[in-house]
């Protein structure tokens, strides 16, 4: 290691549709924040980002919206994605800093090429010296300490905000993979749905989250919790409480949640034989907000007759594995998504 490259302070960003990670080199993760952007209507200035724009969600007065620029693992908002990046990027960096970082943005599957283009960019204009893509499959391994690099099959399911990413990586690659518009954001607008249906009670989707993580289950036998919400009934239009239970909640989500099973299924199906017997020893492992929803593990050992494990930090798994690409950064230059832009 030459003797400026040790204060490059060279970081690795999950451009999550949820959350935003940045992890330094050295360091570990130094940001952790919502994908959140309030900004001004007006002159679209931004008036704050991360957990206290996600704070004014729902509750901003008339000239203020608070943005989730990525949605449904796309960019939804460009300009304002941007305007996130640099921020937290200069936020990791510190302004004082005299170096230029190496950076590399691990982007949702469903990015075009003008956007990872655009990304790249952006990075490179908050102050990178060089910005690389990852795919986020790949950074999910990585992070969740699968061997990736080794002539082994390893199947990963990250559960996002906005996707769910399924993949079988060997040698270093993706062999097969599936990428469904399906995460956590669809359980909380499952959620928001069936209150509505059956109890004509308006609720917001941070509440929708709050009850998810609360006793929302993906396998109810297991569970049998009750929660008072509260929310705007739709004919009164007055304040009201009702009460619910997992089980409720778990016919809510039922829907989105088969739509997971089913992408591993078919994932599986498309399998090499030869891979999905690794797989079968080492079993399936969750990354990502979604493998915190209580008996999703469960649920689908049950559906799939193979052994399910969940990360360490399921939720750092992407940004830890992102920084960790950084350490070889010449293979990251090899991949599909940079490599064309080198060639
Ligand atoms: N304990 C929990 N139980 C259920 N869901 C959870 C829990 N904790 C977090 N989540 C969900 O995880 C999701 C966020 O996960 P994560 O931060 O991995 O997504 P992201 O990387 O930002 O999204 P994407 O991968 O789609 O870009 C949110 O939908 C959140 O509600």
């Amino acid at each position: 290691m030459g003797i400026f490259s040790a204060f490059t302070k060279d970081m690795g960003i999950d451009l999550g549709t949820a959350n935003t990670l940045v992890y330094v080199k050295g360091k570990d993760i130094v940001i952790r924040e919502p994908s959140v952007v309030a900004i001004q209507t007006n002159t679209k200035q931004v008036l704050a980002v991360g957990e206290e724009a996600k704070k004014m969600i729902g509750r901003t007065p008339g000239n203020i919206v608070a943005i989730r620029p990525l949605r449904d693992g796309v960019i939804a908002d460009f300009d304002i994605t941007q305007s996130m990046l640099k921020y937290f990027i200069q936020r990791a960096v510190q302004r004082r800093s005299l170096f230029q970082p190496r950076v590399v943005v691990c982007v949702p599957s469903g990015v075009t090429e003008v956007e990872k283009r655009a990304v790249e960019e952006a990075a490179i204009h908050a102050g990178a010296r060089d910005a690389y893509l990852i795919e986020e499959p790949m950074a999910a391994a990585i992070g969740a300490g699968l061997p990736v690099h080794e002539a082994t099959g390893s199947l990963i399911v990250d559960i996002g905000g906005g996707t769910t990413e399924v993949a079988v990586i060997s040698l270093g690659g993706i062999v097969t993979s599936k990428s469904i518009r399906v995460g956590g954001d669809e359980l909380d607008e499952a959620i928001v749905n069936y209150i509505k249906k059956e109890y004509s009670l308006m609720i917001g989707e941070r509440t929708a989250e709050d009850i998810k993580i609360t006793i929302g289950s993906a396998n109810v036998k297991n569970k049998e919790s009750k929660m008072n919400i509260r929310g705007r009934d739709l004919i009164s239009g007055l304040p009201k409480t009702v009460t619910v239970t997992s089980k409720e909640i778990y016919e809510a989500m039922r829907e989105p949640i088969y739509n997971i099973v089913d992408a591993i299924k078919s994932t599986l199906e498309k399998t090499p034989p030869e891979l999905a017997a690794d797989i079968m020893e080492q079993g399936i492992m969750l990354t990502g907000g979604g493998a915190l929803l209580d008996g999703i593990d469960l649920l689908i050992k049950s559906e799939t007759g193979m052994p399910v494990n969940i990360a360490e930090n399921p939720l750092d798994c992407v940004a830890i594995g992102t920084g960790k690409a950084l350490e070889s950064i010449e293979v990251l230059k090899k991949t599909s998504y940079n490599n064309k832009k080198m060639g």
